[in-house]
């Protein structure tokens, strides 16, 4: 069986055998080489990745950091719009919810992804939004079995650039790629596992070579602080991962502040920080998360969250009162959603070709 990565890595790394032993290893002499450096939040460019500017690098370099309330539907992604935001993100736990009525335990399919990411970026075309991937994989939860069936098939890079290609489709700003065994959980919930650090490795190559010269940013997410190798394993994958070709790392879950900054002090290029309401990590402001070292803000629960609220709260009047004409300081005006979803422009523009009517005597 092959071992060697479909890359070339610049710097001397550890991570070349699939033996998870051997990664561990090489992952505690990552945390000493490293255990010396200290932390100075610093600007990555385009450059230190490997890949092209895009819109995610300007809005970057425009705003410092960039916050991207996660969003789930056409609707919350007008809202999004209207608010001034330019940046959002399409979460996969959002959508499982919207579209499915369901958990993020693995049951949203990539073209269900797919069909809610177009609507999404038709709906808010000012908006640059990154998509959560749903991405299943052929098989691989570590074992020498499963490495067989990804080492002989490559399929696992196939799905990826099919996964990149459909999302790029959309309209969409970017994607990030997680590293959890499939079915894969919220990176908040008990539970979780990640594949070999290769072969996600050898994913984001895939990614980057199927993103080619698209206006694309490429996020690498790594779920390992959850399991056995904790945070030393998460930070030596984050920057296996950033090697491989993502513009940014997403180190999922850190568990307290000190953890944040750790992520910052030793993991290379832009950074992202996931602030789930409830969920293992610190809440932060922008500000706050920007001293620290972090560039990309996904607030991925809080308009799901919200309007889950708002709908128990305004139907248990329904249920109690069986009229709203007490509580329409709850709801928005006709007026005011109308103008929301753009009927001004959509009347205009409908009447810009009235004059191919018939005229009626
Ligand atoms: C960011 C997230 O993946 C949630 C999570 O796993 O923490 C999402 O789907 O919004
Ligand atoms: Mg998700």
């Amino acid at each position: 069986m092959s071992t060697a990565l479909p890359f070339s890595l610049s710097v001397p790394c550890p991570f070349t055998n699939p033996s998870i032993e051997q990664f561990r290893v090489g992952v505690e002499a990552e945390v000493m080489a490293s255990s010396q450096t200290t932390c100075v939040p610093v600007m990555p460019s385009a450059a230190s990745s490997g890949s092209k500017r895009t819109r995610m690098h300007r809005l970057i370099e425009e705003e410092g950091i960039v916050l991207m309330p996660g969003i789930f539907d056409a609707l919350s992604a007008a809202v999004l719009q209207s608010s001034g935001f330019k940046a959002g993100f399409v979460s996969g736990y959002a959508v499982s919810a919207s579209r499915l009525g369901m958990p993020d335990i693995g049951l949203l399919t990539p073209p269900e992804m797919a069909d809610v990411a177009r609507a999404i970026c038709a709906a808010a075309p000012n908006v640059a939004f990154i998509v959560d991937a749903v991405e299943k994989l052929i098989s691989s939860n570590g074992s020498a079995a499963s490495l067989l069936l990804t080492d002989t098939g490559g399929g696992n890079a196939l799905n990826v650039q099919r996964t990149v290609k459909d999302i790029i489709g959309t309209g969409a700003a970017g994607l990030f790629l997680e590293d959890q065994v499939w079915p894969k959980k919220c990176g908040h919930m008990q539970g979780k596992q990640v594949i070999p650090a290769e072969e996600h490795a050898a994913k984001i190559a895939a990614a980057r070579e199927a993103i080619g010269d698209a206006d694309f940013f490429l996020i690498a997410r790594t779920d390992a602080r959850a399991t056995a190798g904790g945070l030393n394993e998460a930070i030596a994958r984050a920057n296996l991962y950033m090697e491989a070709g993502a513009d940014a790392c997403f180190v999922e879950a850190p568990r307290s502040d000190d953890e944040l900054r750790e992520v910052c002090k030793r993991t290379n290029g832009f950074r992202a920080a996931n602030m789930l309401e409830g969920g293992f990590t610190p809440l932060h402001t922008p500000q706050e998360l920007k001293e620290m070292g972090f560039h990309l803000i996904v607030h991925s629960t809080t308009a799901v969250y919200a309007s889950a609220r708002a709908l128990i709260d305004i139907l248990k009047v329904m249920k109690d009162d069986g009229t709203s004409r007490d509580h329409l300081h709850k709801l928005t005006t006709f007026d005011e959603f109308n103008s929301l979803i753009g009927l001004k422009k959509y009347n205009e523009t409908g009447a810009r070709f009235e004059k191919f009517k018939i005229p009626s005597n």
